[in-house]
């Protein structure tokens, strides 16, 4: 027997969820036991409408579906006594004809009669030459209840819809969640057949739709699984009824996200999709899903940073406390670690064998792997060798990319071999005589790090990715089966060299979760260049769970007119993403001064905490550490206690002050863009003047980098500046 829970049924009150899960647990043993008394009722639109005792004033309304070999129960929800039989008098479980998605639907009679139009309190009112937004599409209503299977009644009010947002408003009162999310698409422009496709929409076979088998077929197939949870233990149970709305990325996915989770690829796949779509939610998924795999697999799951991969460890054990997680490189089950972190774990396990990759990618047999080299070293080889550099290329920035794309890649170890490779996409043109004198400075750079026996971040990465192509060339296997990762639009060449080399090239080798709009670390490289071929096996997500349609849309104003280009080296366009979500419009404050600023953040944040936001849920972000510094003892004198986050985690309790830089990956209900002004965002740097295209690059990652700290809000977006306002954001609408 299995109990199925829909997802209206996962908001319960806190008070009466060890009830309800009590109630489950034994439902889910034997429906016969005593004290569960579960009874049809009299005269229910539903033959198979069960209602259950939780307890003397509550009871649950159920579907109770037989199949030859088994019975089962769809929970749709918890209220109390009287409320529960009215509800189950109305309530029906159907397979729609057209869709073949399962829906659980009042009876015609009980619903409330056409609503008027909405439309959105600051639309200007259509004029009468204007058509409602889907008429002017050219759809008709057949179109919505015929072709699609959407509700008539739902489809009318669809087409009263005058612009995008009293269309969300209508979508939100759809009778079933997957009718809503259909009428967003169409909106978006996508066509009926492919919203066919994304929700994995079909027509039942027409004797079936009113069978039991044909209604738990459909509670099985991805557009049931979106609405619709198998519960598979009762420590998933629990998790699903404790926490509620916040858990539901772990069991309700949507049908493009599933079909990512285990679907069997022949190489290495993709999904892409903009910020908040659910790119880490499908990794995670497919993590489990092959790490259950018999004999249990070596999983790696990586990403940029430390912190990211330690939230990625956190949600990994919520999704699924089993996991089995390792900690050393090569075992059976899951290893989480941040790409340098696993690459210096590799350097570390290699030990003396470590010498033969280091001869070939440094030219010395060294084994001096442990400590890494400071920043300023470039800037010191500059000045001992750089005398033959012309100016813009005395430049700590222009080295640091030369030999993160073009020295460590091609394992250049001498003049005669750099003045040869060749640089594809590299703006800089060097002549021989700049080859020359860069690579007095490389050869100056190497040498301090001999002296001192270090290596830098990017020397480990490229000697981690030549230590495990030499073992696998001599026969000694690979350290993982299969290889996730999240935010890979961050990676470095030598981070594609190290994870191409640690997992064999075959069936779902590479999983890669990116977002090109979300590069602010890395250059645009081409995944092909690196051995990794993803044509053919990449998908995008579309539909943001994180923001509301308010905050999404205005920060994808700040990617307007912007080029990106993602791993695949195929354009990266930002159009077509939604949101399911209403809310306020976005808050623009401008400000006469720094003080003037804080004062503004001081009373938003206040005014948020005496509303009864949790402080965690708050965010100031900001430019960098010196000006996090300063909003903190800033708040802290307008009387706002608030935590600054670094390095460590979040603490529940304070609202949270953080560089944008380390807001990637995190979320909140409200959150302040502090100082998004001229000069600030972008910076001004210079030391990117060394070429045209560098500084180009170096702008876009300015402008994705408010892109991701704008898409951080859930709820509430807050953008404050002093003096002139940043030119990336439209200040007027
Ligand atoms: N199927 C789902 N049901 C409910 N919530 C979901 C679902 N998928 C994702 N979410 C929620 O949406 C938010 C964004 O998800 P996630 O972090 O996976 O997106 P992302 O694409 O990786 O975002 P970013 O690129 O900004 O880091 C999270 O709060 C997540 O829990």
């Amino acid at each position: 027997m299995s109990v199925i829970i829909a997802k209206s049924a996962n908001k319960l009150e806190p008070a009466l969820r060890a009830k309800a899960f009590a109630f489950l647990e034994k439902l889910g043993e034997n429906d016969a036991l005593p004290g569960l008394h579960i009874e049809p009722i009299v005269n229910s639109a539903d033959s198979r409408v069960r209602t259950g005792r939780v307890d003397q004033g509550y009871r649950a309304v159920l579907f109770q579906l037989t199949t030859p070999t088994r019975t089962d129960y769809v929970l749709h929800g918890i209220w109390p006594h009287d409320d529960a039989i009215a509800v189950a008098k109305k309530v029906r479980l159907t397979l729609n004809p057209i869709s073949g998605v399962p829906e659980i639907i009042e009876s015609r009679e009980q619903l409330a009669p056409v609503a008027p139009p909405v439309v959105a309190p600051t639309a200007p009112a259509p004029s009468a030459d204007v058509k409602p937004l889907l008429l002017g599409y050219g759809y008709s209503l057949a179109d919505l209840t015929d072709d699609l299977g959407l509700d008539s009644r739902f489809s009318e009010r669809v087409l009263t819809a005058a612009d995008e947002d009293s269309l969300l408003a209508i979508a939100d009162t759809a009778p079933a969640e997957w009718q809503g999310l259909a009428v967003l698409d169409l909106a978006a422009g996508v066509s009926v057949s492919d919203i066919k496709e994304k929700l994995g929409l079909a027509a039942p076979a027409a004797e079936d739709t009113e069978s039991d088998e044909a209604i738990v077929e459909s509670l099985r197939k991805p557009a049931g699984q979106l609405t619709f949870a198998w519960i598979e233990s009762n420590e998933e149970l629990e998790r699903v009824i404790n926490e509620g709305d916040f858990g539901a990325w772990r069991v309700f996915l949507h049908p493009e996200q599933r079909r990512f989770v285990d679907k069997d690829y022949k190489g290495p796949a993709r999904v892409t999709g903009g910020a908040g779509t659910g790119k880490t939610v499908v990794v995670l998924h497919r993590a489990r899903a092959l790490v259950r795999r018999e004999p249990t697999p070596r999983v790696l799951v990586t990403t940029y940073t430390r912190n990211l991969a330690d939230m990625l460890k956190r949600d990994l054990l919520r999704l699924d406390p089993e996991v089995p997680l390792v900690t050393t490189v090569g075992k059976s089950g899951v290893y989480v670690n941040g790409i340098d972190a696993f690459a210096g774990q590799v350097v570390r396990d290699a030990q003396a064998a470590i010498a033969k990759a280091a001869e070939e990618v440094l030219g010395v047999a060294t084994l001096e792997v442990l400590e890494r080299t400071p920043h300023a070293a470039w800037d010191d080889a500059i000045g001992i060798a750089g005398q033959n550099l012309p100016e813009n290329l005395r430049s700590r920035a222009f080295f640091e990319d030369e030999y993160a794309a073009v020295v460590l890649p091609n394992e250049i170890t001498s003049l005669t071999q750099y003045l040869r490779v060749r640089r594809p996409g590299r703006g800089v043109a060097l002549d021989r005589g700049k080859r020359t004198a860069v690579w007095d400075v490389v050869a100056a750079y190497r040498a301090s790090g001999r002296a001192h026996g270090r290596v830098d971040f990017a020397e480990v990465a490229a000697l981690a990715a030549k230590h495990l192509q030499l073992e696998a060339e001599a026969g000694r296997g690979r350290t993982f089966d299969h290889v996730l990762i999240d935010e890979a639009q961050d990676l470095s060449p030598s981070h594609w060299k190290l994870l191409r080399a640690c997992v064999e090239a075959g069936a779902n080798d590479l999983f890669i979760s990116e977002d090109a709009h979300q590069r602010i670390y890395g250059h645009r490289i081409t995944l092909s260049h690196y051995g990794i071929n993803v044509v053919g096996r990449a998908r995008r997500l579309t539909l943001n769970y994180r923001t509301t349609a308010q905050n999404l849309r205005w920060a994808m104003s700040v990617l307007d007119g912007a080029d990106y280009s993602d791993l695949a080296g195929e354009e990266e366009d930002h159009t077509g993403y939604r949101s399911a979500r209403s809310g306020p419009p976005v808050q623009m404050v401008e400000c006469s001064s720094q003080n003037a600023e804080l004062d503004e953040t001081a009373k938003a944040v206040r005014s948020w905490l005496d509303a009864g936001d949790a402080g965690e849920t708050l965010a100031v972000l900001v430019k960098d550490r010196y000006q996090q510094e300063r909003v903190v003892s800033g708040l802290a004198e307008r009387g706002v206690k608030a935590q600054s986050v670094d390095k460590a985690g979040t603490k529940p309790g304070m609202p949270v002050v953080m560089t944008m830089h380390r807001s990637k990956g995190t979320e909140f209900g409200k959150v302040v863009l502090f100082g998004v002004r001229d000069g600030s965002i972008p910076a001004a740097m210079r030391e990117l003047e060394y070429d045209e295209s560098a500084k180009a690059e170096g702008h876009l990652r300015e402008r994705s980098l408010l892109y991701v700290a704008a898409t951080r809000a859930r709820d509430l977006l807050l953008v404050t500046w002093s003096g002139k306002p940043s030119p990336l954001v439209k200040v007027s609408p």
